[in-house]
């Protein structure tokens, strides 16, 4: 008999089909799977999880006694209870490096978008509002030359990094936990305090994952040092920021601008009082968003997924321990 998987959201439909081939698929494309009772029984069922951004909390494994692997189609794992998971001995996976240049392609468009205005300045030609020459407060703000601040020099923010630093001649400060030494030396990035890369930077931009750790990592006090020409860009978890704080320091004239790909909750909501302000740019969550690369993911996450079933160790497995441990 077949292994049965459940598969939830944005499984590519081509990498679903190869799995239909090997497994009994159960497939939700989209958010129909909310309260449905054919996903519950699917959950009872499934050996394997594949999909994005399913909450995998202690109560849905209590749903689901028979999984061995939980496949994630994306890079962060901010939505699995990885200690419950490891603890139940169940394989977590994502999909690391693959994805590293289409987000850093993806940030370095709202960083640029942020600073020269693309938006407010497109709606201001297709309103039929340009017909005088621009005026010096529509002026946006350059980007080669001045100083980029990454928070959280890993895969993505050095994809950031080389952008910066080998296209626009930007001077690259950034803050980790950990020293990255191949950026400092491929892209001359110096290595800061998070203070001290605040005040130092024209650009900041957040990388890091969402953790206990990085719970509002960036809030009243952080936007308060940053320059008052600052243009601070979160491309990584909305839980990161405190977007009350963003909105004030807005507001208030403590940095200039925001570019956000990343929000508090998502889909936010059209009243989030940030999308009133033309000073912030926004994008629904789309980093790694390109046909090519959502292809690569979903083929990675299939792989994980597959080996997993079949007793081999996946490719990108996240909690090494479940391998280590498992019985011959
Ligand atoms: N907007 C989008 O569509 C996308 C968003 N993402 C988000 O980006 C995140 C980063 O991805 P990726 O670059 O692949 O991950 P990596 O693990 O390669 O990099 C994360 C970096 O953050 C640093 N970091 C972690 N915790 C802290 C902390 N408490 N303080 C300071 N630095 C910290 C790490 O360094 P150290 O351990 O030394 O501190 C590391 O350099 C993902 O987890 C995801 O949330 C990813 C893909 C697309
Ligand atoms: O947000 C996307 C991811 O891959 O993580």
């Amino acid at each position: 008999m077949k292994q049965k998987v459940l598969s939830y959201m944005r499984v590519d439909e081509r990498v679903l089909a190869e799995l239909e081939k090997e497994f009994d698929v159960t497939s939700f494309q989209n958010h129909e799977y909310v309260g449905d009772p054919r996903f519950d029984q699917a959950l009872k069922e499934a050996d394997g999880i594949i999909g994005l951004a399913l909450k995998v909390t202690k109560e849905l494994l209590e749903l689901a006694p028979n999984v061995k692997i939980v496949s994630n189609v994306s890079v962060g794992y901010d939505n699995l209870d990885l200690e419950e998971l490891t603890k139940r001995q169940i394989m977590a996976t994502n999909t690391p490096n693959i994805l590293d240049d289409t987000t850093a392609d993806a940030m370095f468009g709202l960083l640029l978008a942020t600073a020269r205005r693309i938006p407010e300045l497109d709606h201001y030609v297709k309103a039929g509002q340009w017909t005088v020459s621009l005026q010096p407060e529509q002026y946006g703000i350059d980007v080669h030359h001045k100083t980029l601040g990454i928070i959280g020099m890993g895969n993505i923010g050095t994809a950031i990094a080389k952008r910066a630093h080998l296209g626009f001649d930007m001077k690259i400060l950034y803050h980790n936990r950990s020293r990255r030494t191949e950026a400092e030396e491929r892209f001359q990035a110096t290595y800061c305090e998070l203070d001290e890369l605040l005040e130092r930077s024209d650009y900041v931009c957040l990388m890091v994952p969402a953790s206990k750790a990085t719970k509002h990592l960036i809030g009243k006090a952080e936007f308060q040092r940053m320059k008052r020409t600052a243009i601070f860009i979160n491309g990584s978890r909305g839980q990161n920021i405190d977007e009350e704080a963003l909105y004030e320091a807005l507001v208030q004239g403590e940095i200039r601008a925001a570019g956000m790909d990343v929000f508090t909750e998502e889909p936010t909501r059209p009243d989030n009082p940030l999308l009133s302000l033309s000073n912030v740019v926004t994008l629904p969550h789309i980093g790694s968003s390109t046909i090519e690369c959502e292809y690569q993911m979903s083929k990675l996450a299939a792989d994980n997924l597959r080996k997993g079933l079949q007793g081999q160790k996946p490719p990108t497995l996240i909690n090494e321990e479940v391998w280590n441990r498992r019985e011959p």
